[in-house]
């Protein structure tokens, strides 16, 4: 990356993060091997797809970090874990949305990085078991829940996340097998969604799969809106896709008009009627923040900058970010934080986008802050109250700790060699589904 500015020597936090990814992965592989998700504080083992019954779900997703990080052992050892034990054969419903962009593409992302077939075999086999949700849909916007073994459809209250998030995973699956079922589908719910903007260009964020109708009215850039707009533009990044980028264009430039608001020389995005951009609410979720990265990437870029300078600010303030705040009163709107990674997924984008150090310094506090308030005695653990002193712990640690926010502190600080830092492309769950460098 072109850093124009003379760099500090980064070497010491890439060997930082990597020195702790490694203790992490090896206290579950120890203890909680095959479980979704390891308790870092007790180190028990605990679901997250269906309670009773873990598919790996943390170890898929460590398969391109640990590639990442040149740890191949580990790598070998996840890969044998897959190929062994993981089967999708299970009589049980699993939310369409959480599957795909952690089990779809986190399997994509490790045959992209290590060309194990059996990975690819296993993303297809679980793609093909989403498929009922938007086959049986008569508005070909996917229900929320199948049954993986009988392919049973269920839950059409719906949101536009939950509707709109697979092209990547899925456009990658027609790319390598030829099949374009998975891509057709994928566009087809986005476009549904698109035509169903309001006058202002806004979107609810509520939907029916089964009528099409609008349930609510807010429109918000954060949960549950979120990564539909991330993947609009994704889409066309991927696959070139100018009906993609032209749907992108039109709502972002709608959201820049009526659901963007400069206060004290920050800009934010609050919660607005999509049908009449009245202010709802000046709640910021943290998982808004990753909107600043979509800005930059998208050429927006003083308006992503802009973005994360807010955020910036909410950083300086509580060192570990609320789950969501009011920006009003910068107060903690939810004091806790479940190791929220979109801080330092929009730090990576704009640093990729700008060059800008500035953007790996903030990343560096984040990851000092992470450190600091998280680790516990098997792992890193989320946070009931980022305002406690010590900030208080919870036993748990998501799927998403494994997959996003070390892997950007690492591309951040460690230049590897194994990721093209000029073409690639990170999932929503930040899978590495272009740019592994083998
Ligand atoms: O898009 C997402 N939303 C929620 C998680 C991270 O906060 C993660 O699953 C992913 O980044
Ligand atoms: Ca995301």
């Amino acid at each position: 990356p072109a850093a124009a500015s003379a760099s500090r020597n980064w070497k010491p936090a890439a060997e930082s993060v990597r020195r702790e990814y490694l203790w992490a992965w090896q206290h579950y592989v120890d203890r909680a091997l095959g479980a979704d998700h390891i308790k870092p504080i007790s180190g028990g083992r605990e679901d997250f797809f269906v309670q009773g019954h873990s598919i790996g779900l943390s170890l898929v997703e460590a398969v391109d970090t640990l590639w990442l990080m040149e740890a191949d052992a580990e790598v070998a050892l996840a890969v044998r874990w897959i190929e062994d034990n993981l089967s999708f054969d299970v009589d049980a419903p699993f939310q369409v949305f959480e599957t795909n962009i952690r089990m779809v593409g986190g399997l994509a992302a490790a045959y992209h990085c290590t060309g194990a077939p059996r990975l690819l075999e296993l993303a297809v086999d679980v793609a093909d078991r989403l498929l009922p949700a938007f086959t049986e849909s008569p508005t070909g916007l996917p229900y929320r829940y199948v049954n993986l073994a009988t392919g049973e459809v269920s839950r059409p209250e719906t949101n536009i996340v939950e509707v709109g998030t697979y092209i990547a995973e899925f456009g990658v699956l027609s790319e390598w097998t030829g099949d374009r079922r998975y891509y057709d589908l994928a566009k087809r719910a986005m476009r549904v969604v698109h035509d169903k903007r309001t006058e202002l260009g806004l979107l609810p964020h509520d939907i029916h799969a089964e009528t099409g109708e609008w349930r609510n009215r807010q429109a918000t850039v954060g949960p549950p809106g979120d990564s539909y707009y991330e993947y609009l533009w994704d889409g066309y990044a991927l696959f070139g896709d100018e009906d993609l980028r032209r749907w992108y264009d039109t709502l972002t430039d709608a959201i820049l008009a009526h659901q963007a608001e400069r206060r004290d020389g920050l800009l934010w995005f609050p919660q607005v009627d999509a049908f009449t951009g009245e202010v709802l609410s000046r709640e910021q979720s943290v998982l808004a923040g990753f909107y600043a990265g979509l800005l930059a990437e998208s050429g927006r870029i003083g308006e992503g900058r802009a973005y994360h300078d807010a955020f910036n600010t909410a950083q300086e303030k509580f060192g570990v970010l609320p789950n969501s705040l009011d920006y009003a009163t910068m107060s903690a709107a939810d004091p806790g934080n479940a190791l929220r990674p979109e801080f330092a997924d929009a730090a990576l984008m704009l640093w990729l986008a700008t060059g800008d150090e500035i953007f790996r310094e903030r990343a560096k506090t984040h990851y000092d802050n992470m450190l600091r308030t998280s680790k516990t005695n098997y792992g890193f653990a989320g946070l009931t109250d980022v305002t406690a002193k010590p900030p208080s712990q919870e036993d748990s640690c998501p799927g998403y700790w494994w997959s996003e926010q070390m892997k950007y502190y690492w591309l951040l600080f460690s230049d590897t060699p194994r990721f093209d830092y000029r073409d690639n492309y990170l999932s929503t769950e930040a899978n590495l589904l272009r740019g592994a460098r083998r």
